[in-house]
């Protein structure tokens, strides 16, 4: 396990499909420790420029250093195992109980058994369920559990590709919320795509906006509920800002 979190930087990162440019010479550090939120239209890149991190996706061009390691320089499931993935699919093995899928990556690793009654309080699940099949949980509960999968071989670097995408409004709030306090609690990088500006803003430390495969804001939530960042960033904040003022003529 890395001591402490990483930085990710992105140096110059193309990767092209045909005639698409889905990235597009994306340039920029994210901090130990932050909380980063890619957002952007759908088609802008953000999927592609995460999986760059983990070797989902090879850049066409530039290269992608956690803190100043090369992700190429070491064989790719090494990579994964120290760095924590989750996608709105879930992807949970289904022939496996709870137990099984937190506990895979610790013993692919070699690892000390994962602690699985610790990773289920971790995201709020009671130890009873880790005897269940994925089919009998909630989507809700089965991210959670996704979740938990991700942190047990002791990840600090956290990928979430709209991984709240899937859930309704009341467990996304409540999930997102838990993802944010075991970033805190645990002291790790974490990087959040999402195509909704609110949940940005009220989880990340940062914000990028992506367009074209460009990284074309770059801001702090305080930053943008003031009305910086630029106009393709204000164009999503009018969002949230345009709700919150509905709901607020409502009030009697
Ligand atoms: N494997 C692929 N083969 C061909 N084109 C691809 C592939 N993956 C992505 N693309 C294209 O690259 C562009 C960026 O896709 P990407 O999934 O990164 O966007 P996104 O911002 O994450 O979108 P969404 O929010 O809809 O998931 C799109 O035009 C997409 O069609």
């Amino acid at each position: 396990m890395p001591a402490a979190a990483p930085a990710v930087t992105f140096e110059d990162v193309a990767r092209r499909y045909g005639a698409v440019a889905a990235v597009d010479g994306v340039s920029c550090r994210i901090e130990p420790g932050s909380f980063v939120a890619l957002v952007g239209a759908s088609g802008s890149g953000k999927s592609t420029l995460l999986k760059t991190v983990n070797r989902l996706v090879s850049p066409s061009a530039g290269r992608v250093l956690i803190d100043e390691q090369d992700v190429r320089d070491e064989p790719a499931p090494a990579l994964r195992r120290r760095i924590g993935y989750v996608f709105q699919s879930i992807g949970l093995f289904p022939h496996w109980t709870v137990a099984e899928n937190i506990g895979v990556g610790p013993r692919i690793a070699r690892q000390a058994p994962a602690d699985v009654a610790r990773l289920l309080d971790m995201v709020d699940l009671p130890a009873g369920l880790a005897g269940r099949m994925p089919d009998e949980l909630s989507g809700g509960q089965r991210q959670r559990v996704a979740i938990a999968r991700a942190l047990a071989p002791g990840a600090r670097l956290l990928l979430l590709d709209e991984a709240l995408g899937a859930l309704d409004p009341v467990t996304r709030d409540a999930l997102g919320r838990r993802l944010r306090a075991l970033h805190d609690e645990l002291a790790l990088t974490t990087i959040l795509v999402t195509h909704d500006m609110a949940e940005a803003l009220l989880l990340a430390t940062r914000v990028l906006v992506m367009k074209a495969g460009r990284i074309v804001a770059d801001a702090s939530p305080a930053e943008l509920v003031n009305g910086g960042g630029g106009a393709d960033a204000q164009a999503l904040v009018r969002v949230p800002r345009d709700q919150a003022e509905r709901l607020r003529e409502l009030v009697g």
